[in-house]
Protein backbone atom coordinates (compact mmCIF):
# COMPACT_ATOMS: atom_id res chain seq x y z
CA UNK A 1 0.00 0.00 0.00
CA UNK A 2 1.63 3.12 -0.97
CA UNK A 3 1.24 6.03 1.81
CA UNK A 4 0.83 9.86 0.44
CA UNK A 5 0.76 12.54 2.29
CA UNK A 6 -1.66 15.44 1.00
CA UNK A 7 -2.10 19.01 2.64
CA UNK A 8 -5.47 18.83 5.00
CA UNK A 9 -5.69 22.79 5.23
CA UNK A 10 -4.74 26.14 4.06
CA UNK A 11 -3.45 27.73 0.68
CA UNK A 12 -2.71 23.80 -1.14
CA UNK A 13 -5.52 21.89 0.40
CA UNK A 14 -8.65 22.33 -1.81
CA UNK A 15 -6.19 21.92 -5.27
CA UNK A 16 -4.43 19.05 -4.40
CA UNK A 17 -7.84 17.24 -3.56
CA UNK A 18 -8.97 17.83 -6.51
CA UNK A 19 -6.07 17.01 -8.25
CA UNK A 20 -5.72 13.80 -6.74
CA UNK A 21 -9.62 13.18 -7.68
CA UNK A 22 -8.94 14.05 -11.37
CA UNK A 23 -6.58 11.39 -11.35
CA UNK A 24 -8.89 8.76 -10.25
CA UNK A 25 -8.13 8.75 -6.23
CA UNK A 26 -10.32 8.60 -3.78
CA UNK A 27 -11.62 11.84 -1.99
CA UNK A 28 -12.42 11.98 1.66
CA UNK A 29 -15.78 12.77 2.33
CA UNK A 30 -15.09 14.55 5.98
CA UNK A 31 -12.96 17.39 6.41
CA UNK A 32 -11.86 16.33 10.15
CA UNK A 33 -10.82 12.76 8.42
CA UNK A 34 -7.12 12.12 8.69
CA UNK A 35 -6.74 9.39 6.24
CA UNK A 36 -8.45 7.94 3.41
CA UNK A 37 -7.85 4.35 2.12
CA UNK A 38 -8.10 3.93 -1.41
CA UNK A 39 -7.95 -0.09 -1.95
CA UNK A 40 -9.06 0.15 -5.64
CA UNK A 41 -5.40 2.11 -6.36
CA UNK A 42 -3.72 0.66 -3.42
CA UNK A 43 -3.17 4.04 -1.67
CA UNK A 44 -3.68 5.64 1.38
CA UNK A 45 -4.01 9.03 2.19
CA UNK A 46 -2.78 10.68 4.69
CA UNK A 47 -4.24 14.78 5.42
CA UNK A 48 -1.37 16.55 6.98
CA UNK A 49 -0.12 20.10 8.15
CA UNK A 50 1.12 21.29 4.91
CA UNK A 51 4.03 22.62 6.88
CA UNK A 52 4.93 19.01 8.40
CA UNK A 53 4.44 16.64 4.99
CA UNK A 54 7.97 17.24 3.96
CA UNK A 55 9.34 16.05 7.35
CA UNK A 56 7.14 12.81 7.34
CA UNK A 57 8.57 12.17 3.92
CA UNK A 58 11.99 12.67 4.40
CA UNK A 59 11.94 10.31 7.67
CA UNK A 60 10.70 7.50 5.19
CA UNK A 61 7.46 7.63 7.29
CA UNK A 62 5.16 8.09 4.01
CA UNK A 63 6.27 7.35 0.69
CA UNK A 64 4.69 10.47 -1.43
CA UNK A 65 3.58 13.76 -0.45
CA UNK A 66 2.48 16.91 -2.16
CA UNK A 67 3.37 20.60 -0.60
CA UNK A 68 4.87 23.70 -1.43
CA UNK A 69 8.35 23.96 -2.11
CA UNK A 70 8.82 26.67 0.04
CA UNK A 71 8.03 24.61 2.96
CA UNK A 72 9.62 21.82 1.80
CA UNK A 73 12.91 23.72 1.69
CA UNK A 74 12.30 25.31 4.66
CA UNK A 75 11.47 22.15 6.82
CA UNK A 76 15.49 20.82 5.76
CA UNK A 77 13.89 17.59 5.10
CA UNK A 78 16.15 15.22 2.84
CA UNK A 79 13.26 15.13 0.05
CA UNK A 80 13.52 15.32 -3.57
CA UNK A 81 10.56 16.66 -6.70
CA UNK A 82 8.94 14.39 -8.69
CA UNK A 83 6.84 16.50 -10.58
CA UNK A 84 6.18 20.23 -10.40
CA UNK A 85 1.92 20.33 -10.02
CA UNK A 86 0.85 24.00 -11.28
CA UNK A 87 -0.76 25.02 -8.38
CA UNK A 88 -0.28 27.03 -5.55
CA UNK A 89 2.21 29.12 -7.09
CA UNK A 90 3.67 31.79 -5.19
CA UNK A 91 7.23 34.04 -4.68
CA UNK A 92 8.90 33.98 -1.41
CA UNK A 93 10.32 37.47 -0.99
CA UNK A 94 12.09 40.00 1.47
CA UNK A 95 9.99 43.20 1.79
CA UNK A 96 10.43 46.78 3.99
CA UNK A 97 8.55 49.68 4.30
CA UNK A 98 8.01 51.90 1.22
CA UNK A 99 9.56 54.64 0.61
CA UNK A 100 13.34 53.80 0.50
CA UNK A 101 15.15 51.69 -1.97
CA UNK A 102 16.28 48.34 -0.07
CA UNK A 103 19.04 46.00 -1.36
CA UNK A 104 19.71 42.60 0.67
CA UNK A 105 22.63 43.77 2.46
CA UNK A 106 20.39 46.75 4.54
CA UNK A 107 19.54 43.73 6.07
CA UNK A 108 22.78 43.45 8.04
CA UNK A 109 22.18 44.05 12.38
CA UNK A 110 18.14 44.33 11.27
CA UNK A 111 15.48 42.18 12.63
CA UNK A 112 13.78 40.48 10.30
CA UNK A 113 10.39 38.36 10.73
CA UNK A 114 8.77 35.35 8.76
CA UNK A 115 7.32 31.99 9.20
CA UNK A 116 10.37 30.38 6.95
CA UNK A 117 13.32 30.98 9.37
CA UNK A 118 15.65 28.02 7.43
CA UNK A 119 14.76 29.35 4.33
CA UNK A 120 15.52 32.73 5.46
CA UNK A 121 18.84 31.91 7.40
CA UNK A 122 20.02 30.00 4.56
CA UNK A 123 19.45 32.75 2.40
CA UNK A 124 21.05 35.41 4.47
CA UNK A 125 24.00 33.15 4.23
CA UNK A 126 24.15 33.11 0.93
CA UNK A 127 24.33 37.08 0.81
CA UNK A 128 26.87 37.12 3.96
CA UNK A 129 24.37 38.98 5.50
CA UNK A 130 24.11 38.96 9.50
CA UNK A 131 20.12 39.47 10.90
CA UNK A 132 18.32 38.74 13.92
CA UNK A 133 15.41 35.99 12.20
CA UNK A 134 12.10 36.52 14.55
CA UNK A 135 9.83 33.54 14.06
CA UNK A 136 6.50 34.09 13.55
CA UNK A 137 3.54 32.26 12.76
CA UNK A 138 1.61 34.13 10.39
CA UNK A 139 0.19 37.88 9.80
CA UNK A 140 4.05 38.82 8.93
CA UNK A 141 3.15 41.97 7.43
CA UNK A 142 2.10 43.38 10.49
CA UNK A 143 4.85 42.89 12.67
CA UNK A 144 7.02 46.08 11.49
CA UNK A 145 4.03 48.55 12.46
CA UNK A 146 3.70 46.33 15.89
CA UNK A 147 6.96 46.95 16.54
CA UNK A 148 8.41 43.31 16.43
CA UNK A 149 10.65 43.37 13.18
CA UNK A 150 12.54 46.13 10.95
CA UNK A 151 11.26 44.07 7.84
CA UNK A 152 10.09 40.39 6.74
CA UNK A 153 10.27 37.74 4.40
CA UNK A 154 7.27 36.23 3.25
CA UNK A 155 5.19 34.85 0.86
CA UNK A 156 3.75 37.03 -2.27
CA UNK A 157 1.22 35.90 -4.49
CA UNK A 158 -0.89 38.83 -6.00
CA UNK A 159 1.31 41.63 -3.88
CA UNK A 160 -2.12 42.54 -2.23
CA UNK A 161 -0.82 42.14 1.50
CA UNK A 162 2.54 43.98 0.95
CA UNK A 163 0.51 47.08 -0.38
CA UNK A 164 -2.36 47.14 2.04
CA UNK A 165 0.64 47.16 4.50
CA UNK A 166 2.84 50.03 2.74
CA UNK A 167 5.64 47.60 2.32
CA UNK A 168 7.80 46.55 -0.84
CA UNK A 169 9.51 43.64 -1.99
CA UNK A 170 13.36 44.17 -2.66
CA UNK A 171 15.93 41.76 -3.87
CA UNK A 172 15.15 38.40 -5.76
CA UNK A 173 12.70 36.50 -4.89
CA UNK A 174 14.37 33.51 -1.99
CA UNK A 175 12.27 30.98 -3.78
CA UNK A 176 9.91 30.70 -6.27
CA UNK A 177 7.47 28.02 -5.25
CA UNK A 178 4.21 25.69 -6.15
CA UNK A 179 2.87 22.78 -5.13
CA UNK A 180 5.41 19.95 -5.72
CA UNK A 181 5.15 16.09 -5.38
CA UNK A 182 7.98 14.64 -3.09
CA UNK A 183 9.46 11.56 -2.06
CA UNK A 184 12.62 11.10 0.13
CA UNK A 185 16.00 11.95 -1.31
CA UNK A 186 17.46 8.90 -3.21
CA UNK A 187 14.42 6.87 -2.48
CA UNK A 188 13.78 3.80 -4.58
CA UNK A 189 11.00 4.60 -7.34
CA UNK A 190 9.26 2.03 -7.09
CA UNK A 191 5.31 0.99 -9.72
CA UNK A 192 2.92 2.09 -7.55
CA UNK A 193 4.86 5.70 -6.94
CA UNK A 194 5.86 6.14 -10.82
CA UNK A 195 2.18 5.61 -11.65
CA UNK A 196 0.80 8.10 -8.99
CA UNK A 197 3.19 10.89 -10.55
CA UNK A 198 2.24 9.48 -14.08
CA UNK A 199 -1.69 10.34 -13.47
CA UNK A 200 -0.84 13.82 -11.53
CA UNK A 201 1.74 14.31 -14.14
CA UNK A 202 -1.53 13.70 -16.97
CA UNK A 203 -3.60 16.35 -14.88
CA UNK A 204 -0.80 19.05 -15.02
CA UNK A 205 -0.62 18.69 -18.67
CA UNK A 206 -4.38 18.19 -19.21
CA UNK A 207 -4.51 21.54 -17.48
CA UNK A 208 -2.15 23.42 -19.52
CA UNK A 209 -3.86 22.46 -22.92
CA UNK A 210 -6.64 22.22 -24.64
CA UNK A 211 -8.03 20.40 -27.65
CA UNK A 212 -8.76 22.09 -30.82
CA UNK A 213 -11.58 20.82 -33.33
CA UNK A 214 -12.02 22.76 -36.77
CA UNK A 215 -12.72 22.06 -40.16
CA UNK A 216 -10.48 23.31 -42.76
CA UNK A 217 -11.07 23.49 -46.78
CA UNK A 218 -8.52 20.92 -47.83
CA UNK A 219 -6.68 23.38 -50.12
CA UNK A 220 -5.41 25.62 -46.73
CA UNK A 221 -4.60 22.17 -44.80
CA UNK A 222 -0.80 22.84 -45.09
CA UNK A 223 -1.39 26.65 -43.56
CA UNK A 224 -3.53 25.54 -40.61
CA UNK A 225 -1.16 22.46 -39.29
CA UNK A 226 1.40 25.22 -38.86
CA UNK A 227 -0.96 26.91 -36.84
CA UNK A 228 -1.32 23.89 -34.62
CA UNK A 229 1.14 21.53 -35.07
CA UNK A 230 0.05 19.80 -32.03
CA UNK A 231 2.38 17.66 -29.63
CA UNK A 232 3.63 14.84 -32.50
CA UNK A 233 1.21 15.48 -35.46
CA UNK A 234 -2.41 17.19 -35.73
CA UNK A 235 -5.26 13.98 -36.80
CA UNK A 236 -6.71 15.57 -40.49
CA UNK A 237 -9.32 13.07 -40.99
CA UNK A 238 -11.62 13.76 -44.43
CA UNK A 239 -15.01 15.32 -44.52
CA UNK A 240 -18.20 13.93 -46.14
CA UNK A 241 -17.72 17.10 -48.38
CA UNK A 242 -14.83 16.13 -49.82
CA UNK A 243 -13.22 19.85 -50.39
CA UNK A 244 -12.66 19.22 -46.68
CA UNK A 245 -11.19 18.19 -43.92
CA UNK A 246 -11.25 17.85 -40.35
CA UNK A 247 -8.50 18.98 -37.92
CA UNK A 248 -7.93 17.53 -34.44
CA UNK A 249 -4.89 19.09 -32.24
CA UNK A 250 -3.95 19.87 -28.97
CA UNK A 251 -2.99 23.38 -28.17
CA UNK A 252 -1.39 25.65 -25.26
CA UNK A 253 -4.21 27.27 -22.93
CA UNK A 254 -2.92 30.32 -23.05
CA UNK A 255 -2.41 30.44 -26.57
CA UNK A 256 -5.90 29.15 -27.33
CA UNK A 257 -7.61 32.39 -28.13
CA UNK A 258 -4.87 33.81 -30.49
CA UNK A 259 -4.38 30.53 -32.20
CA UNK A 260 -8.43 30.05 -33.28
CA UNK A 261 -7.88 33.72 -34.37
CA UNK A 262 -5.44 32.84 -36.77
CA UNK A 263 -7.21 30.01 -37.69
CA UNK A 264 -10.73 31.79 -38.68
CA UNK A 265 -8.28 34.40 -40.78
CA UNK A 266 -6.62 31.51 -42.50
CA UNK A 267 -10.15 30.52 -43.35
CA UNK A 268 -10.95 27.58 -41.14
CA UNK A 269 -14.55 27.33 -40.01
CA UNK A 270 -16.42 25.45 -36.89
CA UNK A 271 -13.36 26.24 -34.30
CA UNK A 272 -14.30 23.97 -31.47
CA UNK A 273 -11.98 24.31 -28.06
CA UNK A 274 -12.56 21.79 -25.33
CA UNK A 275 -11.21 21.06 -21.72
CA UNK A 276 -8.91 17.63 -21.41
CA UNK A 277 -9.17 16.27 -18.15
CA UNK A 278 -6.98 13.85 -18.18
CA UNK A 279 -3.80 12.65 -20.55
CA UNK A 280 -1.02 10.28 -20.59
CA UNK A 281 1.86 11.86 -23.48
N1 LIG B 1 -1.81 33.50 -1.10
C1 LIG B 1 -1.09 32.55 -0.50
N2 LIG B 1 -0.94 32.59 0.84
C2 LIG B 1 -0.23 31.65 1.49
N3 LIG B 1 0.37 30.61 0.87
C3 LIG B 1 0.25 30.54 -0.46
C4 LIG B 1 -0.47 31.48 -1.21
N4 LIG B 1 -0.40 31.13 -2.51
C5 LIG B 1 0.33 30.02 -2.56
N5 LIG B 1 0.75 29.65 -1.34
C6 LIG B 1 1.57 28.50 -1.00
O1 LIG B 1 0.87 27.67 -0.08
C7 LIG B 1 1.78 27.14 0.86
C8 LIG B 1 1.42 27.62 2.26
O2 LIG B 1 0.30 26.96 2.64
P1 LIG B 1 -0.17 27.00 4.15
O3 LIG B 1 -1.38 26.16 4.21
O4 LIG B 1 0.95 26.75 5.08
O5 LIG B 1 -0.44 28.53 4.28
P2 LIG B 1 -1.75 29.30 4.56
O6 LIG B 1 -2.78 29.09 3.51
O7 LIG B 1 -1.28 30.67 4.78
O8 LIG B 1 -2.24 28.59 5.88
P3 LIG B 1 -2.11 29.07 7.37
O9 LIG B 1 -2.18 30.57 7.32
O10 LIG B 1 -3.27 28.40 8.01
O11 LIG B 1 -0.80 28.58 7.86
C9 LIG B 1 3.16 27.60 0.48
O12 LIG B 1 3.75 26.64 -0.36
C10 LIG B 1 2.85 28.87 -0.30
O13 LIG B 1 3.86 29.18 -1.26
O1 LIG C 1 0.37 38.45 -2.06
P1 LIG C 1 -0.97 38.06 -1.51
O2 LIG C 1 -1.95 37.66 -2.58
O3 LIG C 1 -1.55 39.11 -0.61
O4 LIG C 1 -0.81 36.72 -0.64
C1 LIG C 1 0.21 36.51 0.30
C2 LIG C 1 -0.30 36.58 1.69
O5 LIG C 1 -1.23 35.55 1.95
C3 LIG C 1 -0.79 34.71 3.00
O6 LIG C 1 -1.30 35.10 4.20
P2 LIG C 1 -2.59 34.40 4.87
O7 LIG C 1 -3.83 35.07 4.41
O8 LIG C 1 -2.54 32.94 4.70
O9 LIG C 1 -2.37 34.79 6.38
P3 LIG C 1 -1.13 34.40 7.31
O10 LIG C 1 -0.06 35.40 7.02
O11 LIG C 1 -1.66 34.52 8.68
O12 LIG C 1 -0.71 33.02 6.97
C4 LIG C 1 0.72 34.94 3.02
O13 LIG C 1 1.28 34.63 4.27
C5 LIG C 1 0.82 36.39 2.68
O14 LIG C 1 0.57 37.16 3.82
MG1 LIG D 1 -0.86 31.81 5.83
Amino acid sequence: MLRVAVPNKGALAAAATEMLGEAGYRKRHEQRDLTVLDPVNEVEFFFLRPKDIAIYVGSGELDLGITGRDLALDSGAPVEELQALGFGGSTFRYAAPAGRDWKPADLNGKRLATSYPRLVRDDLARHGVEAEVIRLDGAVEISIQLGVADAIADVVESGRSLRQNNLVAFGDPICVSEAVLLQRRGAEQSKAKSQLAARLRGVVFAQQYMMLDYDCPRTLVDRAIAITPGLESPTVAPLAHEDWVAVRAMVSRKKVNLVMDELAEVGAKAILASDIRSCRL
